[in-house]
């Protein structure tokens, strides 16, 4: 339910920046709800007429603010915004204005009503922020200055009471400023794990891409010994030609699913090239590992709108050997693959093979 009330607009948004601000504006007009309600409550516990009458003027704007929900909701981005600002100000000169003045300063508010809208409008909105931000900055210089007097009803009020409104007015300001900076951190984190993950993910099969699969074996050589596997489709054109493009494509996502199956979850198996595969296993086990892939592969076909596919593949094996740069790597497991293909196809050629060292 509160997720839903935080999220409400989201779906019409078409970039991560823009949900960003629609839940920060429905968490601060939920936030204004509760804290209005709060000190309302907390008047009455007070029982002074002073405060309740201010803050039953403040409880009559309540409905303003799910107004700015409902903006959002029927995605209406602008006016929620505009609406929860002018609220929101219109609310805390009610509570100066009527009754309160500025003895608990709560012409602080008017300071976060100036920074908000930094976070909350849009770069293309900067007319709207400098001109909220500016109206806050002149109305609390105003108040800091010439305060605003309160109701003598106030004098009622005894030192520990009017200490602990001060105290629950700088509080609510920060918290708030806590709670959308919060979020703000949230979002960016978020947003670039998204755009790292794209930069380094091929689109069509979810695997990693060649950028990625580079820098981690640059970053692999230093471990234990490893195996470099290169992996090639057989006759992959073949696929396209007889089943179509999109066949073709399904192939691909079909033959790294197979593969990933067989794989523990910290082994590198990336898509680098159009129907080449590259993988990263332990030396003592890549030769046997290897087979069981082409094996598995072989005897899995892919249907395909009811149509069988039957796929093989070609794969090099490349041990890496005491000073083997990372491009000494990647051209052994090539050779070894280009031998496999050359062989005949659908199988492993390692660089401990005779043919592999009868061309070196
Ligand atoms: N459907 C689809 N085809 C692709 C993709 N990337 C490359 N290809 C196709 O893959 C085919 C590769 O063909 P070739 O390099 O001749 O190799 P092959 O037919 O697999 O033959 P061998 O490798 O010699 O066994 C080409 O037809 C490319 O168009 C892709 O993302 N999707």
């Amino acid at each position: 339910m509160l997720r839903r009330l935080i999220t409400l607009g989201c779906e019409y948004s078409d970039t991560k920046t823009l949900e960003r601000k629609i839940i920060l504006v429905n968490i601060a007009a939920l936030l204004s709800i509760i804290t209005t309600t709060a000190y309302y409550l907390l008047y009455l516990i007070y029982d002074n007429s002073a405060l309740m009458f201010s803050g039953g003027c403040q409880m009559l704007l309540l409905p303003l603010f799910s107004l700015s929900l409902w903006n959002n909701y029927r995605g209406n981005f602008t006016s929620a915004r505009w609406l929860l600002f002018l609220v929101a100000v219109i609310s805390v000169l009610t509570a100066i204005t009527t009754g309160q003045g500025t003895v608990f300063n709560t012409h602080f508010y008017f300071m976060l009503f100036a920074i908000l809208p930094i976070a909350l409008f849009r770069n293309e909105e900067w007319l709207s922020k400098a001109a909220m931000t500016s109206l806050n900055m002149i109305i609390y210089i105003y108040l800091e200055v010439f305060g605003w007097p309160h109701d003598p009803a106030m004098e009622l009020l005894n030192q520990s009471q009017v200490m602990f409104l001060q105290v629950m007015v700088a509080a609510s300001c920060i918290s708030c400023l806590m709670i959308l900076q919060s979020i703000n951190e949230v979002y960016a984190e978020q947003a670039e794990q998204s755009l790292q993950r794209q930069a380094f993910t091929d689109g069509l099969t979810g695997l990693y891409n060649r950028r990625y699969f580079s820098i981690q074996l640059k970053q692999k050589m230093a471990q234990a010994p490893l195996c470099l596997l290169m992996m090639d489709v057989d006759h992959f054109k073949q696929v396209n030609d007889n089943y179509g493009h999109d066949a073709g494509d399904q192939a691909l996502k079909h033959l790294a699913e197979v593969v990933t199956e067989h794989l523990r979850s910290n082994e590198l198996f990336a898509r680098i090239g159009g129907e080449e595969f590259a993988l990263i296993l332990p030396a003592k086990e890549a030769r046997q590992r290897a087979e069981k892939l082409r094996l598995a592969i072989a005897s899995t076909p892919l249907f395909y709108k009811s149509r069988r596919i039957d796929l093989t593949v070609s794969i090099g094996v490349y041990q890496k050997g005491n000073g083997d740069s990372e491009e000494d790597i990647m051209r052994g497991a090539d050779k070894a693959l280009y031998l496999a293909k050359v062989q005949g196809r659908d199988r492993v050629i390692t660089n401990s093979a005779p043919e592999y060292k009868k061309t070196s």
